[in-house]
């Protein structure tokens, strides 16, 4: 069970932004309430200006003809660590650089640092210039009091050149960071890389002027580069908050799904990404639209940003083509005459093309903001998420230590949340109600007097599976004698009131802990002395989220010797672990932080409902196109009743009179529940292990079972919210590139007094496989370290 206090959550939230290439300058307090009048939340306004890029521009274009006449004949300064002139310092900012200035419209407004810069140029003096304009764009937004600031993500490969300068732009964002340390930066990436957009510099980019000299040219076989839909996630990953620029055809689900896994923060929506209705009216194609119900579900449900979908109505937008022309008048970017017969493509979209006569001065629409309000209509349409995601709203991605019913008793509230559970004591009622009904059509003797069916709850709690029992001998017609057994103290008051108010003091209540119940006492007639009965029919409930992990099978193993011996039956019958490796930045960041204070926050499994997470083992969905199914395996399976030469076996080995003791302590009479499993898990795609998920499915009796495995779930048991995941996490995460297999090895350990788990990953290369072919090559790239949860391991 998960200590939870669920709380229904509240309908999602939309924030929507408005982002203009061309925005007037400066975003004043009127334009702003005019924005927040037509219902957006905030605005995005540059940190500098159109003149300041030129000013730069200026400065770069007079420092390479200085270069070109140096190497000429003329004489200039060299840095010291190399023989290149040192690069030009650039002027600080002034009032006409920068449309910003400290005022009461900042905390609407989002900043956003200037495009053109290229931080990961291989040009020593781009990647110079650009870090100096990068501090000096951050200094002043935080100076103003900005607390977010979008960053233009990495480009990467300039057209033919690969500039491979990741390492080189994300040292300029730590950079960043140390200068505005209270700033949220917003990386801007797109979803997929698009090898036709990616040569695509905007107007006035630094990045053009990069010298051939360091740029690597890649050779490409057929003079095409193939479609790398994970290399823009690959590029982000090394960066790690992001903003994402959503394209017009979305790329594979799984790259859907990796994204929603990194801290999102932002969504991009140009206008090009929507459609016409049959009305002319602007709305996303269905992928769009449930992408975005999909990432609205986030935690922290990531900004909307609108971008290019029109002037705030009453604000003009500046002229382009000035970006181009520089201070001393002539200055353009290489690049300015190819942007500029691409600022109107030749085939604009539906979207563009509607925009025309709109920034013409002649709108079509009455409503002047008509993708918002159709954001707006989206928003009030989202469907309700599950019953599991309305109840867990707020923990999701929350980290919690596993309870421990068994050393600790529970409070009255933690039980309450049990029982709101829709589903599982029904479940369980079928369960008891089926058994039932077998008992008597198999015609088996029953245990209590007048052949009444004897059950006994063990671990009652407050008592709901004893009113469960008490419905399913009505539902069944089947006499039944109700014996309820609780160890906590507090819970025993509360059951023998249910048994006086509600039950009319049919159920015989014992405080014991079931291991050392004796069974139903039976009184003696006459001069026969009393004893101690047999129990036809076991109730439980003592699963963790990992099936075991609450030591459900010690505690039925201590209280088997109750069962009758030829016919008895143990709901649950059995339950097994389930793993699966998966991507949880979130989850790796959150344990990190806990680590210096507590070295064990590591080696802890937590009990999580997991949310931006991603499956990094899929099995192949029909239609392919389809929401991919995680790869979860069964890890291993515990049944009741065990054999009982098992258990005479473990109790002959109790006090060390025979064996030579247990493999890792203790005199080995737990040993039959130590549990290890070593699973294979292949990758397609590349990414990054921060951990496994753990899940449970249990069979109560029958064909009645509960799961907790996202893919079995709905089928087995719908709706139930009583566990939640286990998360088992990685101290350092394993990253694997595409085609790779992940070994997983988990252990169950125990040493008679204790139960613990251990867990290691390892990663390997599948060299000579076509996707889903056999590989002839497994290689080695690494593997976690063992860890090992014995220190918070669970008290038997
Ligand atoms: C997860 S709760 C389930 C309670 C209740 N059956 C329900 O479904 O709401 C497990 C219960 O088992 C009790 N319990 C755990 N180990 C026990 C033991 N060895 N003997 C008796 N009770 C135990 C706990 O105190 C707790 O009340």
């Amino acid at each position: 069970m998960d200590p939870t206090p669920l709380i229904e959550a509240p309908a999602p939230t939309f924030y929507v932004g408005h982002h203009q290439t061309n925005r007037p300058l400066p975003v004043t307090a009127k334009i702003l309430g005019q924005a927040q009048d037509l219902g957006y939340e905030l605005l995005t306004t540059p940190i500098t200006t159109p003149y300041f890029h030129s000013r730069v521009l200026t400065l770069l274009s007079s420092h390479l003809s200085q270069l070109q006449s140096g190497a000429n004949g003329s004489t200039t300064t060299k840095s010291p660590s190399s023989s290149s002139p040192l690069p030009p310092v650039v002027p600080p900012l002034m009032p006409v650089d920068t449309p910003i200035t400290p005022n009461e419209t900042l905390p609407h407004l989002i900043a956003v640092a200037s495009p053109w810069i290229d931080l990961c140029s291989l040009d020593p003096l781009i990647a110079n210039i650009s870090r100096q304009v990068l501090g000096m764009e951050i200094a002043y937004a935080a100076f103003c009091g900005i607390t977010t600031v979008i960053i233009q993500g990495p480009k990467l490969r300039h057209g033919r050149a690969n500039a491979g300068g990741l390492a080189q732009y994300a040292r300029a964002i730590l950079g960043a960071l140390d200068i505005g340390s209270y700033l949220n930066l917003l990386i801007s990436m797109p979803m997929a890389e698009d090898p036709d957009l990616d040569g695509d510099e905007g107007m006035g980019s630094l990045a053009p002027f990069a010298r051939d000299e360091y740029l690597r040219i890649v050779e490409l076989t057929d003079g095409k580069r193939e479609k790398d839909t994970f290399g823009s996630w690959d590029s982000w990953h090394i960066i790690r908050t992001v903003s994402l620029v959503l394209p017009r055809h979305l790329p594979p689900q799984s790259v859907i799904s990796r994204w929603y896994a990194e801290p999102l923060r932002l969504l991009w929506f140009n206008a090009s990404i929507f459609l016409r209705n049959a009305k002319d009216y602007p709305v996303l194609s269905k992928s769009h639209q449930v992408l975005l119900t999909r990432y609205m579900r986030l935690r922290v449900a990531p900004w909307i940003l609108l971008v290019d979908v029109g002037s705030i109505p009453g604000a003009q937008p500046y002229d382009p083509n000035s970006v181009a022309i520089g201070e001393n008048g002539s200055l353009f970017s290489p690049s300015v005459h190819a942007d500029a017969s691409s600022a109107i493509p030749a085939s604009p979209t539906p979207a563009e093309a509607a925009m025309l006569p709109q920034q013409q001065g002649k709108s079509k629409y009455k409503d002047p903001t008509p993708h918002l309000s159709y954001i707006r209509h989206l928003q009030r349409n989202q469907p309700l998420g599950s019953i599991v995601e309305r109840f867990g709203a707020g923990y999701q991605d929350y980290l919690q230590a596993p309870l421990q019913p068994l050393t600790d008793n529970l409070e009255s509230v933690t039980y309450e949340v049990f029982e709101k559970d829709p589903v599982k004591y029904d479940w369980y009622e079928r369960a008891i109600t089926l058994a039932l009904g077998d008992w008597v059509a198999q015609g088996k003797p029953a245990s209590g007097s007048n052949n009444a069916v004897v059950i006994a709850v063990v671990g009652a709690g407050r008592g709901p599976l004893v009113t469960r029992a008490l419905k399913a001998s009505n539902l069944s017609g089947v006499a039944v004698e109700v014996w309820a057994v609780e160890k906590n103290p507090n819970a025993f008051v509360v059951l023998n009131r249910h048994n006086e108010e509600d039950w009319e003091g049919v159920v015989r209540v014992v405080k014991s802990d079931m291991r050392s119940w004796k069974g139903p006492w039976r009184e003696g007639t006459g001069e026969k002395s009393g004893d101690w009965g047999k129990v036809d029919i076991l109730v439980s409930e003592l699963l963790g989220s990992f099936g075991d992990n609450e030591l459900s099978p010690e505690c039925l193993d201590g209280v088997q010797h109750v069962l009758n011996t030829i016919h008895g039956i143990s709901i649950p019958a059995s339950y097994a672990a389930h793993i699966a490796p998966i991507m949880a930045p979130k989850l790796h960041t959150d344990i990190s932080a806990r680590t210096p204070n507590d070295p064990s926050a590591p080696e802890t499994p937590y009990v999580v409902m997991f949310n931006a997470i991603d499956f990094l083992a899929t099995v192949p969905t029909n239609p392919p196109h389809s929401q991919p199914q995680p790869h979860i395996h069964q890890a291993w399976e515990f049944s009741h009743p065990l054999p009982s030469a098992v258990l005479a076996a473990a109790e002959a080995r109790r006090g060390g009179s025979i064996g030579g003791g247990g493999t890792i302590g203790g005199d080995g009479a737990n040993e039959h529940n130590a549990r290890f499993c070593n699973v294979r898990f292949r990758c397609l795609k590349r990414g990054v292990c921060h951990g496994l998920a753990g899940y449970f499915e249990t069979v109560l009796y029958g064909d009645v079972e509960l799961s907790t495995r996202p893919d079995t779930m709905d089928r087995k048991s719908p709706n139930m919210i009583s566990w939640f995941p286990i998360f088992f996490p990685l101290k350092t995460p394993i990253y694997f590139p595409d085609l790779c297999e992940l070994d997983v090895s988990i252990w169950r350990q125990t040493d008679d007094r204790k139960v613990w788990y251990e867990w290691m990953v390892e990663a390997f290369l599948l060299i000579g496989d076509s996707l889903g072919g056999p590989a002839t090559t497994r290689v080695r790239l690494g593997g976690s370290e063992l860890h090992s949860s014995k220190k918070n391991g669970c008290l038997m």
